[in-house]
């Protein structure tokens, strides 16, 4: 079996012309959605992301700030600028770039961000929400994975999903998304036994675990869907993702490129999550 090529580039564009209606309808009643990033350090990677949301929201023409501090930036410090923004009414969306530097506590700086303003959805109170499927920010990763199989036409409802990873910010959401959309979720993570048993059960396959093409085709089933959420470095430093795309392609039914597959998107639900929190303002100033 051939699969199909499930991309991200394709059908991230699409989401940001749907965005662009909505930002101009919001234009017209003077609403700029704005986002705000900090980045704390140097890490190259996560300069190119930063570097990518601003363009991404500039040719979206949305309001963009950076917040660009030194490594050794205090975790006191990072909480006075985030509650700085958190009352600034042209930022509807705050971002803080991970990893941060040690000594730094993530969950701390986290919990700092207003849950009106959390675009990335990691709020305490915001997982909380979705855990218990009421309406918020989604966290953009997984948020981005669900629009994929939805814009392919994917049926949950019904499926075998199976999730590798636990991580905050993809594994354990991911997993939560895919049970509410009624499917059975097997969680599988680096202490898993018999890993390829289970994935091998997998009507969809989640890949997360930031191993370079850990996946190969013995480890799933045919005609399965395969989503690969790692970003990698190859032996000859070329990105690639957690699936041996070459060996798993003609066994899937879909499956997803690295690069333009689920990266991509993760920017694109970024933007959509400040367009809602600017829409969202919208309605309760009326
Ligand atoms: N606060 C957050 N920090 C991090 C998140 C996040 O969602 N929120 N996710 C990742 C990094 N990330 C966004 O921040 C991100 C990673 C990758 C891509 C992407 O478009 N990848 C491209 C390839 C890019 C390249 O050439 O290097 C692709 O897969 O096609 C976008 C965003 C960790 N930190």
């Amino acid at each position: 079996m051939s699969s199909a090529l499930i991309s991200g580039k394709e059908i991230g564009q699409e989401i940001r012309n749907e965005l662009a209606e909505r930002i101009n309808t919001l234009k017209n009643q003077d609403i700029i959605p704005g986002l705000a990033v900090i980045l704390v350090g140097n890490n190259s990677a996560s300069k190119t992301y930063v570097s990518n949301k601003q363009k991404t929201c500039e040719a979206l023409g949305m309001h963009s700030r950076l917040l660009s501090f030194e490594s050794d930036l205090s975790e006191d410090e990072l909480v006075e600028a985030i509650h700085s923004l958190n009352n600034d009414p042209k930022i509807h969306g705050i971002l803080v770039q991970l990893p941060l530097p040690k000594q730094i506590t993530e969950s701390k700086v986290l919990a700092a961000i207003s849950p009106d303003k959390d675009v990335d959805g990691f709020h305490p109170i915001n997982v909380g929400k979705m855990m218990l499927g009421q309406e918020t920010f989604l966290p953009c990763t997984p948020y981005g994975v669900m629009k994929l199989l939805e814009y392919s036409g994917i049926e949950i409802a019904g499926k075998h999903a199976v999730v590798i990873g636990r991580s905050h910010i993809v594994g354990k959401p991911m997993g939560q998304l895919l049970l509410q959309k009624d499917a059975t979720v097997t969680y599988a993570h680096s202490k898993t036994p018999n890993l390829k048993e289970i994935t091998l059960q997998a009507d969809i396959l989640v890949v997360a675990v930031g191993r370079t093409k850990m996946i190969t085709s013995d480890y799933v089933k045919e005609g399965a869907v395969v989503i690969d959420v790692g970003m990698n470095r190859d032996e000859n430093n070329r990105l690639c993702g957690d699936v041996d795309f070459e060996s798993v392609k003609d066994k899937a039914s879909f499956i997803t490129p690295v690069p333009g597959g689920v990266g991509p998107m993760t920017i694109t639900m970024l933007m959509a999550n400040t367009v809602q929190s600017a829409e969202n303002e919208l309605r309760q100033d009326k």
